[in-house]
């Protein structure tokens, strides 16, 4: 047997041996419990006592770390290997974040930093103009940024720009992603074409999405001045497609094909984050996850963020089985960070085959959803409380809010939270229900009603607070998990950075849109059925 395939079977002996032993129990076997299974770094304290992660658990899930090569496949990540072996590539958007002087990163030979410095320069230089509005619409200043961009061409920014809502002073910036027309009409009703820029983020330009909604946008800025290309900006590494479309070289911000997607909020796919707060707000961001890239690298592993989440991951999703895991922020301007995580975990890591072309030994990524609390306690969270499925719970959680006249909102924000933590692992026994319903029930009626308010408890989750959510506290959030699908990825022998399932049914869509226009094309009786429905045959 391998050291790892050991160090799983050790794992799921170590798991089957706890069976029934309860987390709250751990607690009161060690009263140190919370500082001992917790990592407090960098300002941030990540709380896994709430887990049944005990010591040699979590020696066993070190284990695994180290067999898988972790740190060294860390090390060979930010110094440009091929770590995306299908596509040939390195995957380096740590470089995006470095210092210039922080290198050589070298690729095929060459330092990548002045490059990225030299982009990064444009980009402020850019920034500066639209926000002081030097570089103005056709009918003046800019008053609005419309990003058209789809997966890691928006979710980045989408979610940033609402994260840092409170330092926007720049023009107001909007996200159209769908290719549902509905999406880039809503947002563009109300919009003075003659003051708005466009911003066409794409890494391939090639995106049905994004070029039928940049064409729609062109069209419509058309129809009021007299030269729409100078109000657009390209964010690609296809130079030759930018050109062709129409948008001037120095509204062209490219990179490298190194940066994948869902990593690219750091580079120019960040400029109308950038527009919105100014570059010296994004720079901090910048500056926080690589303040994350260090720590990962130099940590100890037993006081590693990264690796200590993606081990509590491993252990949820693959040791123990549980299918999904739950994000929830406890904090209403990380809105989008559970669709950014999404894609980041799911498309990194929702892969059925190893980057050796095996099946894989264990389940691969879990599915990933969530929502801001308080608002999930009023929905969902009624199924992770008492469903049949335990669901492994993230709660994310500031210490301050921004606005010091509503503190107490946040003291309820967070007594909230941790309420639901505290709750989802004590839970409600049945003779704790009864005692509680004692004075209104009696009997039969007694029993039935009780049934109904046990909670199983027991059930884990983990909690990062911070103590505010600056742009430096999202560059080490963000930073934080891209690292740990990164750990995630190389313990399951996967290659977490290409993303050949989302291909079919692109391909599906181009040789479908035919029927819809009455044409034969080859599918099911199901599909050609709702074609000829949906097109009102
Ligand atoms: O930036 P592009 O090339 O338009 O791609 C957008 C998105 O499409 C995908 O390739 C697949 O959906 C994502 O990985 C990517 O973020």
């Amino acid at each position: 047997m391998s050291a790892a395939a050991e160090s799983w079977a050790r794992l799921d002996a170590l798991r089957a041996a706890r069976e029934g032993r309860r987390i709250a129990a751990l607690f009161e076997a060690d009263p140190e419990r919370a500082a001992r299974f917790s990592v407090r770094a960098g300002g941030m304290l990540l709380d896994y006592s709430k887990t049944a992660i005990d010591a040699p658990v979590r020696a066993a899930l070190l284990d695994l770390a180290a067999e898988a090569d972790v740190a060294d496949r860390a090390r060979a990540m930010m110094a440009g290997a091929v770590v995306n072996p299908t596509e040939g590539r390195a995957a380096l958007h740590t470089a995006l974040r470095a210092p210039e002087d922080a290198g050589p990163i070298e690729v095929g030979g060459r330092n990548v930093l002045p490059e990225v410095h030299a982009t990064l320069r444009r980009m402020e230089a850019f920034a500066r103009d639209v926000r002081a509005g030097r570089a103005r619409g056709q009918g003046g200043a800019y008053t609005d940024v419309v990003n058209i961009g789809i997966g890691g061409s928006d979710l980045g920014p989408a979610m940033a720009v609402r994260a840092l809502s409170p330092y926007a002073d720049g023009p107001r910036c909007h996200f159209v992603a769908n290719v549902d027309g509905a999406d880039i009409a809503d947002t563009l009703a109300g919009l003075d074409p003659a003051r708005t820029l466009v911003i066409v983020a794409s890494k391939t330009f090639t995106t049905v999405e994004t070029m039928t909604n940049a064409e729609t946008a062109r069209a419509w800025m058309r129809r009021a001045v007299a030269e729409p290309g100078v109000q657009f900006a390209a964010l690609s590494t296809a130079a030759e497609r930018t050109a062709a479309f129409g948008i001037p070289g120095e509204r062209v911000f490219p990179f490298a094909d190194w940066v994948g997607g869902r990593y690219s909020m750091w580079g120019p796919i960040g400029l109308s984050l950038m527009i919105a707060i100014g570059p010296e707000r994004f720079r901090e961001m910048l500056a926080g996850g690589h303040w994350m890239d260090r720590h990962f690298l130099e940590a100890p592993p037993d006081a590693n963020l990264p690796l200590t989440l993606a081990l509590t991951g491993i252990w949820h999703a693959q040791v123990c089985g549980h299918a999904t895991r739950a994000v929830l922020p406890y904090d209403q301007r990380l809105t989008r960070l559970p669709a950014y995580l999404q894609q980041l975990e799911m498309e990194s890591n929702g892969k059925g085959v190893t980057a050796a072309g095996e099946a894989p030994a264990r389940p691969t990524a879990p599915v990933v959803w969530g929502e801001p609390g308080t608002n999930a306690q009023h929905s969902f969270m009624q199924l992770v409380h008492q469903g049949t499925q335990v669901v492994p719970c993230e709660f994310l959680v500031a210490a301050e809010g921004h606005a010091p006249d509503l503190a107490h909102h946040h003291r309820l924000l967070v007594a909230n939270c941790l309420a639901q933590a505290e709750a989802l692992m004590r839970g409600r026994s049945l003779s704790e229900a009864r005692a509680m319903l004692a004075d209104r029930f009696a009997g039969e009626e007694l029993e039935r009603q009780a049934r109904q308010r046990v909670f199983p408890g027991d059930r884990p989750s983990v909690t990062l607070a911070y103590p505010k959510l600056t742009p430096e506290m999202l560059g080490r959030i963000v930073a934080l998990y891209e690292h740990r699908v990164f750990v995630e990825g190389v313990i399951l022998g996967i290659n977490s950075f290409d993303q050949w399932g989302v291909e079919l049914g692109k391909e599906l869509a181009g040789s479908l849109e035919p029927a819809l226009r009455g044409e034969e094309v080859a599918a099911s009786g199901s599909t050609l059925a709702l074609a000829a429905f949906l097109r009102g045959a």
